[in-house]
């Protein structure tokens, strides 16, 4: 593929991930806004309900408090007058009753009856003859009771009459009719003598007088329906409300919970992804890529540029992240040295050569290099556990090659002394890089390396006027004065692989003009077609 192709190809798959992501983050945000603002909702609505519920039952208890102080008053008068003993409708007995009228808030009137004729009353004074009492609408407590109709008197007065043996007393209705509002909320308060209900106001709900002792919440026709009874009296009281009424007057609220809700979803899912960037930082996830071993390997082959014959193979390790993005070992491994932890990546490395080519490698006849760090060369313990992984392997020391990087040559005198101790122990060293570092060749004698790798940038320069290209003769001679092997990275075309084939007896090189970095799989397959496989 050609590179202006693989660029655009590299851009529309980074876009094409890109967008994926975004869309995947823009339906979550949706989600949890309108699950924000559902839940918000909801919630609302049953909050504003119970609400409602209390405020109906509040309502009802304060109409049968009303009810119960106005039965009271009546009682107590009705009491005070048979214990008067005075003469019914006498002047004293009739003095008497006016003055519990007047000095009482609910009692309208008051009079004497005897046998279903009444005698007198406060408002009408002493009849004669005497008045017929309209049928009775029901006895509680041993109480004669009218409603609706005022019984006593031909006028057309609505009221609420009790009587007890012969004495009666008229109470004024408007004073429980004051609660109820209106048609969509009203309060209505009844006596019941268990077989049916008595309006002292307000209209009679649609429910049954079981439901209304009972004292449960019922939606009946659109309407909800608060009944309530006190059981020491006959009284009882009902509020309702019409279902839309209520609805109506819970809307702007209920929309304003709903904005809320949703912002709190957008504010949750954008702590959410705070957490999950963080959670997913490269180093968090480096760290957990190194505890589940989420490396995997390719081998770049080395070819001797003379015979173009498979020498051997570069390892290099390679990482998918956890959002499916391969990062380039340049910017984990650089990461994983900043924090301490490319000793554990070398590890797996060594563990995975030894897993894919540990059978070809026993036999002696493949060579494969590892890349290794500083970190490595100064740790105390990685000589003895590479040594132990090799020699339980059964590979031969000498197949292995280490490369470490010019960079990590900068402390001289420690990374010397560890350099000749990997090498007693039997295994090659390659200065990886050679050249982009500093004052390399003024003491790359003192180093006991066996290869220098010329890194990718000088082959750049082949056929080039480019300073550095200069630099690449004498690298060249100085390695052969130093009897090194030379290894040149990154050669990509026959141009380049020519010049170095024949500037130098015996040398090698790695480059795409030869291989990519292969799978284990295809590099095995590689070796088994390959002619011969140069040895070192
Ligand atoms: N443009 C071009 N590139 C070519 C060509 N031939 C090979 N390459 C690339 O050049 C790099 C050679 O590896 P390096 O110099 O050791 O440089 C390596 C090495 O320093 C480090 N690295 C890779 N694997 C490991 C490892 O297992 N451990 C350690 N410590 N470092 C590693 O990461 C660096 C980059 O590795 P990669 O990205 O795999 O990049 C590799 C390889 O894919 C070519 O013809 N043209």
């Amino acid at each position: 593929m050609a590179l202006p192709e693989f660029f655009t190809a590299m851009r529309s798959n980074f876009l094409k991930m890109t967008n994926r992501r975004l869309m995947t983050r823009f339906l979550l945000l949706l989600v949890m806004t309108i699950l924000g603002a559902q839940a918000a909702y909801t919630i609302k609505c049953v909050l504003q309900y119970r609400a409602e519920r209390k405020d109906l039952l509040d309502a009802a208890d304060r109409q049968i408090t009303r009810g119960f102080h106005l039965g009271t008053e009546a009682l107590q008068a009705v009491d005070a007058l048979k214990a008067s003993h005075l003469p019914p409708c006498s002047v004293r007995d009739l003095a008497l009753m006016r003055n519990l009228v007047f000095n009482s808030a609910h009692i309208r009137d008051a009079g004497r009856v005897e046998d279903g004729m009444i005698l007198c009353s406060v408002g009408a004074g002493k009849l004669d003859p005497p008045v017929a009492v309209a049928p009775v609408d029901a006895v509680v407590n041993n109480f004669q009771l009218w409603v609706s109709t005022w019984p006593f008197t031909s006028t057309n007065h609505k009221g609420f009459v009790l009587q007890s043996q012969d004495v009666w007393v008229a109470l004024n209705q408007e004073l429980l009719e004051d609660v109820s509002d209106s048609a969509d909320r009203y309060t209505a308060s009844y006596l019941h003598d268990r077989r049916r209900m008595l309006p002292s106001s307000g209209p009679l709900p649609p429910l049954s007088i079981d439901e209304i002792v009972a004292s449960q919440f019922l939606i009946r026709n659109g309407f909800m329906y608060q009944p309530l009874c006190v059981t020491r009296s006959a009284i009882c009281a009902t509020a309702a409300e019409r279902i839309a009424t209520f609805s109506a007057r819970s809307q702007p609220e209920l929309r304003l919970w709903t904005v809320i809700g949703g912002l709190i979803g957008v504010s949750a899912t954008c702590g959410l992804y705070l957490l999950d960037s963080r959670r997913r930082t490269l180093e968090a996830q480096l760290r957990r890529a190194i505890q589940r071993d989420s490396f995997t390997l390719v081998y770049q082959p080395i070819v001797d540029l003379e015979t173009e014959a498979v020498t051997g193979a570069e390892t290099l390790v390679r990482w998918v992240n956890e959002a499916g993005d391969a990062v380039p070992p340049d910017t984990f491994i650089a990461l994983a040295e900043n924090k301490g932890i490319v000793g554990q990546i070398t590890r797996l490395v060594i563990r995975g050569v030894i897993r894919e080519m540990g059978a070809q490698l026993a036999t002696g006849a493949l060579h494969i290099t590892i890349n290794i760090t500083s970190q490595d060369l100064l740790d105390p313990t990685f000589l003895p556990e590479l040594n132990r992984l090799i020699d339980n392997a059964q590979i031969p020391r000498f197949t292995i090659g280490l490369e470490l990087t010019e960079r990590s040559t900068a402390d001289h005198a420690l990374v010397a002394e560890a350099i000749a101790r990997l090498k007693e122990a039997g295994y090659d060293l390659y200065i990886d890089d050679f050249g982009t570092g500093y004052s390399s060749l003024a003491y790359l004698h003192t180093l006991s390396v066996d290869v220098i790798k010329i890194d990718r940038s000088f082959t750049q320069t082949v056929g080039t006027e480019a300073v550095t290209a200069s630099v690449v003769p004498q690298i060249l001679s100085m390695a052969r004065q130093l009897g090194l092997l030379v290894v040149v990275e990154g050669i990509e075309t026959r141009e380049q692989a020519i010049y170095f084939r024949d500037s130098t007896a015996g040398i090698w090189g790695q480059g795409w003009l030869y291989s990519k970095p292969l799978i284990a799989a295809d590099f095995h397959k590689l070796l088994q077609t390959a002619k011969s496989l140069a040895k070192l």
